[in-house]
């Protein structure tokens, strides 16, 4: 054992700078590019906020149009995206399933093709690359559902803005524009988030020079699991187990005394509350009034304040997001590759950040395994022993 002082996870270390977003645990505050996420939310549709990410500016009207014609030319589910996710399980993850659609859009890439040497692709390509991974994945993420559930596959329409036509892809009927609005804002919340596990995930794969695609389908990764963005898809299964508001107490007795992490409380860097709750529970408030479903404010208070109460941990984003999804029609496991489709516009703008000033992310260990020893003694597989002898003897 060393004596050096390990950060377990990274905790508290501060890693480089970045200019595309600011979390700030002591105001409670989030900004995006300086722009607090609460009125991003309130005013800007998903594209302007897609825009602002990876350009640093709010777009101009024309600046939006041009946006919005790239992104609608790009909406539609590529035959070979298809052809690819059909060739999975139903029962595979729908995450799974974005990170293999996600490869295979990589792979036929022609801008990426050729030596490894390429791979980083110029600013200009990389941007070209982020927008059309945007656009192409609300139609893998609706595909997946709609297949699930055994249901024929929806185009898109050139009609409706960003969210309304993911809606569209999913249901295959035009969403009120409550929910239109309620999904939009959840979008524009789940975008960036600084040097979370999956951004970083996507930056250290950067930093090596390679693809953005590799990028993204290592980001989805860490996207998956429950102490990241799965959580959302967690908190509705939890939901379900509880059932309802008058089972909180006791559900939770037993979840405490079984040690259980309860999923949607807790961050890493928020300890006094997520910025971007408040902003959420209003978007979720009103898709409970407007599907009429008091029994799910019910549960979500009951289980929140019962929770804070016992332990001070707060709600994070996915606490108001799972019900909030569920409420609008997606399958509780589509609700992780959400996340996706909004958060691979901060991922992208990280990992053009990283291109345009880059270091090898590569940090130290401190070793405690055995001291060193020597293989004196140990009886190696024979046939491998002969076979590196009769190399040694044929040099
Ligand atoms: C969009 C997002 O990705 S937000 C995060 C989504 N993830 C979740 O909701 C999963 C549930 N939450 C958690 O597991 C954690 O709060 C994390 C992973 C998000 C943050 O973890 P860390 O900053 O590493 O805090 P850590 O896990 O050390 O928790 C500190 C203490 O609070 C407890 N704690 C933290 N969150 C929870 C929780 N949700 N349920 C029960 N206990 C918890 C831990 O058990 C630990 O207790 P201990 O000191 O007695 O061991
Ligand atoms: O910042 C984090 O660690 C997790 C999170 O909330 C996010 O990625 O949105």
């Amino acid at each position: 054992m060393t004596d050096v002082e390990i950060k377990k996870g990274l905790a508290g270390v501060t890693v480089d700078y970045t200019a595309v977003s600011k979390v700030n645990p002591e105001t409670n505050s989030l900004l995006y590019r300086g722009y607090p996420v609460q009125e991003l939310a309130a005013t800007q549709p998903f594209e302007a906020v897609a825009y602002l990410l990876w350009n640093g500016e709010l777009p101009t009207d024309e600046q939006l149009a041009s946006l919005r014609a790239e992104e609608r030319k790009h909406r539609a589910l590529a035959d070979n995206v298809k052809a690819a996710i059909d060739l999975l399980p139903l029962e595979a993850h729908p995450m799974d399933e974005v990170r293999t659609a996600v490869s295979v859009i990589g792979a036929s890439d022609s801008s990426g093709s050729g030596s490894v040497l390429d791979a980083a692709g110029s600013p200009e390509e990389n941007l070209a690359r982020s927008i059309r991974l945007y656009a192409s994945l609300p139609a893998i993420v609706a595909y997946g559902q709609r297949r699930r559930r055994g249901q024929e596959i929806v185009p898109p329409r050139d009609d409706l803005d960003y969210a309304a036509n993911f809606l569209w892809m999913t249901f295959g009927e035009e969403a009120e524009p409550v929910v239109v609005d309620a999904f939009n804002r959840s979008m524009t919340l789940y975008a960036e988030h600084s040097f979370n596990a999956s951004t970083f995930t996507a930056r250290v794969i950067t930093s090596t020079l390679s693809d953005l695609y590799s990028a993204v389908v290592g980001a989805i990764g860490a996207l998956k699991g429950p102490l990241h963005g799965g959580a959302n898809e967690a908190v509705l299964h939890i939901f379900n187990e509880i059932g309802s508001a008058e089972n909180v107490v006791p559900w939770l007795d037993k979840a405490l005394a079984e040690k259980r992490k309860i999923m949607g409380f807790g961050h890493r860097v928020y300890k006094r509350g997520d910025s971007r709750v408040p902003t959420m529970k209003t978007a979720l408030d009103t898709l409970i009034e407007h599907y009429d479903r008091p029994d799910v404010a019910a549960l979500y208070d009951a289980l929140e304040s019962e929770f804070v109460s016992r332990k001070g941990i707060y709600p994070n984003l996915d606490y108001p997001s799972g019900p909030a999804y569920n409420l609008i029609g997606f399958d509780t496991l589509t609700f992780t590759p959400l996340f996706i489709a909004s958060r691979v516009t901060g991922w992208t703008a990280h990992i053009m950040e990283q291109t345009a000033s880059n270091a090898l992310i590569r940090p130290l260990s401190a070793y405690n395994g055995p001291d060193e020893r020597h293989i004196d003694g140990y009886v190696p597989d024979a046939a491998h022993l002969e076979a590196a002898e009769r190399a040694e003897e044929s040099a």
